[in-house]
């Protein structure tokens, strides 16, 4: 059994672990108070995989591997309160006085420091627990202080700590049109270098402009709100996680799954997409196929971070079936895709595809009074693609920086002004990266004859 560590910082990553928790229980069939259960037409065989995620802390009680730290007291007490207040161990809800006002310095150095050792000490209990700790998922968002800041700080100690168990960030970064705070882009391009340095092995990029318009469009959600959003991140988590909780007609581990999606260790940066997304109208129709649904993934519209993947070329797709799935099907689905002009791969890495499938239908928590979905797939790929949100990150950043706008807040921290030009370098320098991952290998032969 290989365990992982769910670390939740800042508000959103605690709010998307309450989503997160949610679902979990509802597929392991744990109750909010983290007892199991038991009864007609439970399968045992269900909660037996639960131990990779949950501790069984006695007979029957479950306890998450988690652990949500934020600065600010107000989230995490509404977990403290909340309906799944008896779930979560108290040790391991950890908070400060006040949160880090949307400056990364802060959550990175004066506010971090106060909740750093506490929560470190606590990750190691839990990872003291496991028997063979397979890595750590990290939910965050890049806009906020705590989620930018203190999460950098979490993750370089856990790179020194643990550096052989993998480390795969589920990370909020800005939205291409909307923003909610001033020097969201600071904060982001620093936590992208910092993800860059040692930090993660693998970022799943949401942004929530896209999950926003698949609840809009796609359910038919009038006014879409957190919970809604958290609800669609938790269920590309839930499929990531699938292999190591449930027994696979077609398993793909983690690790597996690592080695396929990164050619080079800094293009760490995924999109993820879900579908088949119903909206309530629809449901009693017929389901859609196999084909069908590995079809839609690769649509933008499905794509939970704002990005045209036609602009870029994919080195690599991790497709993870749920429920249903011949795998014939799936095979012959993936052949006629492969002959679709818009689904275009780097000519390096031309049959990119690694698959899983899991005979676990998927759990809707947006609408769990429904029937189940009968067939469902998750793509998480490593597109070049990906740039267009670090040029965006990278315009924004520059608007503010040429003026030094708001920089004040950020140095006046302890953070030297060096910093931010490292930073904003090193964005500079993975778009480079990307861009050179697409170009033809052709095209790169005769550069090199040109200057033969
Ligand atoms: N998807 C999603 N995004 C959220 C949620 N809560 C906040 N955000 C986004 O996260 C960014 C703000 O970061 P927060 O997580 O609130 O900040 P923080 O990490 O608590 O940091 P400080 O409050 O500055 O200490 C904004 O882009 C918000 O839109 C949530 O529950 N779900
Ligand atoms: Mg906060």
């Amino acid at each position: 059994m290989k365990e992982i560590i769910c670390i939740h910082v800042g508000q959103c990553g605690i709010q998307v672990g309450n989503a997160q928790w949610e679902l979990f229980c509802l597929e392991h069939c744990i109750q909010p108070d983290g007892q199991i259960v038991r009864g007609e037409g439970i399968k045992n065989e269900i909660s037996e995989d639960s131990s990779s995620i949950f501790q069984e802390i006695k007979l029957g009680k479950y306890v998450p591997r988690s652990i949500f730290i934020d600065t600010d007291p107000m989230v995490v007490d509404e977990v403290r309160n909340g309906r799944y207040k008896s779930l979560f161990h108290p040790d391991n809800l950890i908070t400060c006085k006040e949160d880090a006002s949307n400056i990364f310095t802060r959550g990175f150095y004066a506010f971090g420091k106060q909740v750093l050792d506490i929560s470190l000490d606590r990750i190691r209990k839990l990872a003291d627990s496991c028997n063979n700790l397979q890595g750590f998922f990290i939910f965050n968002s890049t806009g906020g202080g705590t989620g930018s800041g203190l999460c950098s700080q979490i993750m370089s100690r856990l790179s020194v700590d643990y550096n052989k168990k993998i480390r795969l960030g589920i990370t909020v970064f800005p939205s291409p049109q909307i923003s909610t705070t001033v020097v969201e882009p600071y904060n982001s391009v620093l936590f992208t270098h910092q993800s860059l340095c040692d930090g993660l092995d693998l970022n799943i990029v949401i942004d929530n402009q896209a999950i926003y318009d698949i609840c809009y469009n796609y359910l038919d959600i009038e006014n879409p709100s957190y919970s809604n959003l958290n609800q669609l991140t938790a269920q590309i988590v839930s499929s990531l996680t699938t292999s190591i909780r449930f027994n696979g007609t077609l398993n793909t581990n983690l690790n597996e799954m690592f080695t396929n999606l990164i050619p080079y260790p800094r293009l760490l940066f995924m999109l993820s997409s879900n579908a088949p997304y119903v909206p309530y109208e629809n449901y009693c129709c017929q389901q859609p196929s196999t084909y069908q649904i590995s079809n839609s993934v690769f649509d933008s519209n499905n794509m939970m971070a704002k990005c045209d993947p036609r602009k870029g070329k994919y080195m690599a797709c991790c497709m993870l079936y749920k429920g249903d799935i011949v795998p014939q099907e799936v095979y012959k689905s993936i052949a006629q895709l492969k002959t679709k002009r818009t689904i275009e791969f780097v000519d390096w890495c031309p049959t990119g595809f690694k698959i899983g499938i899991s005979r676990q239908p998927q759990f809707t928590l947006i609408q769990k009074d429904l029937p189940q979905i009968e067939r469902s797939v998750c793509m998480i790929s490593n597109s070049t693609a990906i740039s267009q949100l670090f040029e965006n990150m990278s315009y924004k950043f520059d608007q503010l920086y040429t003026k030094r706008a708001f920089a004040h807040w950020f140095v006046g921290e302890g953070m030297d002004e060096c910093e931010f030009s490292e930073s904003i370098e090193d964005v500079a320098a993975l778009i480079k990266d990307y861009e050179e991952a697409g170009v033809e290998t052709s095209q790169e032969d005769n550069f090199v004859e040109e200057y033969e």
